[in-house]
């Protein structure tokens, strides 16, 4: 393809995604996206590379192929080179690919360079702490989560060898097991939050900040429609002892989680976070870092098609 040809197209392809449906994934973009060219992540984060780089080589259509981290990773990467006019493909085949969720993903490849399929979608940004305490930044597009969330999806996301098998059985089967370790020794944590600049102090099992109202695999807090145009989805979880949120947890594994008394939510521009003890704080699927933690958003910062 010529270098500043408006079709030139990569898909960047993460082979740990997902749990078996590599060999067809790859069929496909040879079949159906033949005149794309193809790149492979070779480990954690490096879709983030790989997404500057696109830009940097002028592709103005970068697919990512893989779950929510990998669509993350390229659209940070992509943020970072500047390449908000460049087109943000997603091929679902990851694990939980929440974001494709609710949309109806295209059956031909091919069609994701029909661009009557584009939309302008918001890209939420987080401020948070390493691990050594200095401050990172990241881009997302699918949700953050800080408490008991967080901690669960730290013992989803192992690639241990029971966690491989439990999910191919059964995604939610693999989630009810690490929802069951994470919760042996878990207490609720005093936070103090401020959204939209209001401050105020709760004792929680979880705050989520959602830019699609699914997550790890299509459960959701009750609601399945995204936060307004240019707001992010505030989710409280309330302290409770390890009864309650079983209680709670066990009707968001049912889908019956619309006007739990325990689940408070808020459509905000701001949120900021934190708490004495510095809380894990996951990112499209990923722990990334710690408390404390400030959200925005940023209003249709890239184009996307699904
Ligand atoms: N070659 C690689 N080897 C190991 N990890 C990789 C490699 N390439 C990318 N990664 C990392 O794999 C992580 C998980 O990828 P991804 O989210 O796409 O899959 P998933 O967890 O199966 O799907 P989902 O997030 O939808 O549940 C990402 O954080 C990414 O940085």
């Amino acid at each position: 393809m010529a270098a500043d040809d408006p079709e030139k197209v990569v898909c960047i392809v993460n082979p740990a995604s997902g749990v078996q449906r590599r060999r067809m994934i790859d069929r496909r973009l040879a079949v159906e996206l033949p005149e794309a060219d193809r790149w492979q992540t070779r480990y954690p984060g490096h879709g983030v590379d790989l997404g500057r780089q696109a830009v940097t080589d002028g592709y103005r259509t970068v697919v990512a192929v893989g779950g929510d981290g990998t669509l993350s990773d390229v659209a940070n990467g992509i943020l970072a080179a500047g390449g908000d006019r460049v087109r943000l493909g997603y091929v679902p085949a990851g694990t939980c690919n929440d974001f494709a969720r609710g949309r109806k993903p295209v059956t031909d490849l091919g069609d994701l360079l029909d661009r009557s399929r584009d939309r302008r979608t918001d890209v939420g940004a987080v401020t948070f702490s390493r691990p050594d305490g200095t401050s990172a930044h990241r881009f997302f597009l699918v949700n953050c989560t800080v408490g008991l969330i967080s901690v669960i999806g730290l013992r989803f996301t192992e690639k241990t060898p029971v966690n491989r098998v439990l999910k191919r059985i059964n995604l939610q089967l693999a989630e009810a097991a690490s929802g069951a370790r994470a919760l042996v020794g878990w207490k609720p944590v005093d936070v103090r939050l401020e959204l939209d600049g209001e401050r105020s102090r709760h004792r929680i099992t979880n705050v989520a900040v959602l830019k699609v109202p699914f997550f790890a695999g299509g459960l959701t807090f009750g609601s399945v429609e995204p936060p307004e145009a240019g707001h992010l989805d505030a989710v409280q979880v309330l302290g409770a002892g390890r009864i309650g949120v079983l209680a709670t947890m066990w009707q968001v594994f049912r889908g019956n989680a619309a006007r739990h008394p325990a689940i408070r939510r808020q459509q905000v521009q701001t949120l900021r976070i934190d708490a004495d003890t510095p809380l894990p704080l996951e990112v499209d699927g990923e722990i990334v870092g710690y408390t404390p933690a400030a959200f925005s958003i940023h209003p249709s910062r890239l184009t996307t098609v699904v």
